[in-house]
């Protein structure tokens, strides 16, 4: 499928540009968890967007729910360990969060999975990416955002304090880190808004998803 989305609607340059990862700002989440915010990280980000529309083997899927197949409203594509990414500012994008984040994180980035939300419609519901190790350690999970602006909410698992919206928007970076995965829980809330399309890259080490 293809994605209408014009050259340059977000971005003022052609050149695609990651930015250095010392602007990052963490915020504390309480129980060990906590995020790291790099707005505009990747700049000149429409061509990437348009190719990975274009090039990358997108699949719906679907889940039973409740007796019933539905789709999983939105489309996927997973690059295990070792798979070539499909762009390679992708690689550079991993390499520099494993350099960044090596002494911290101790192992890197192996994997990455894509979602593509077509419009408003698609969407994830609330989860823990808590296949793996992170269902009982700590890890991190870095998503690179391109596209329409999506608000990423977070909620701790479990309720208590409130929830929280954060806005993800054409180059940004989010890294959840610490026990984000098994004492908070994300999603991506359908919008009713006219929203366009995007894509996320979400970037996971060994055995996590
Ligand atoms: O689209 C996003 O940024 C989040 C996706 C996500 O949470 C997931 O696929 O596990
Ligand atoms: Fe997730």
């Amino acid at each position: 499928m293809t994605a209408p989305l014009q050259g340059s609607l977000f971005d003022q340059t052609d050149e695609l540009l990651l930015g250095p990862l010392d602007g990052l700002r963490r915020t504390g989440l309480g129980s060990g968890a906590w995020l790291d915010l790099l707005p505009g990280w990747l700049r000149g980000a429409d061509a990437l967007f348009g190719e990975l529309a274009g090039s990358v083997p997108w699949r719906a899927e679907r889940r039973r729910m409740y007796e019933r197949e539905v789709d999983v409203p939105r489309l996927l594509s997973f690059y295990g360990e070792g798979d070539p990414l499909p762009h390679p500012v992708l690689d550079e994008a991993r390499a520099a969060l494993d350099a960044h984040y090596a002494d911290e994180l101790g192992e890197p980035f192996v994997t990455a999975g894509l979602c593509f939300y077509r419009d408003g419609r698609d969407s994830v519901a609330w989860h823990g990416d808590r296949t793996g190790r992170s269902a009982t350690q700590d890890t991190m999970v870095a998503i690179l955002s391109v596209g329409d602006p999506r608000d990423l909410a977070l909620r701790p698992r479990g309720g208590g304090a409130a929830s929280m919206r954060l806005p993800l928007g054409h180059g940004d970076l989010v890294v959840m880190g610490g026990s984000c995965q098994r004492t908070w829980e994300h999603a991506i809330p359908k919008s009713t808004r006219a929203v366009g399309p995007r894509i996320s890259i979400q970037f996971r080490t060994r055995g996590v998803r």
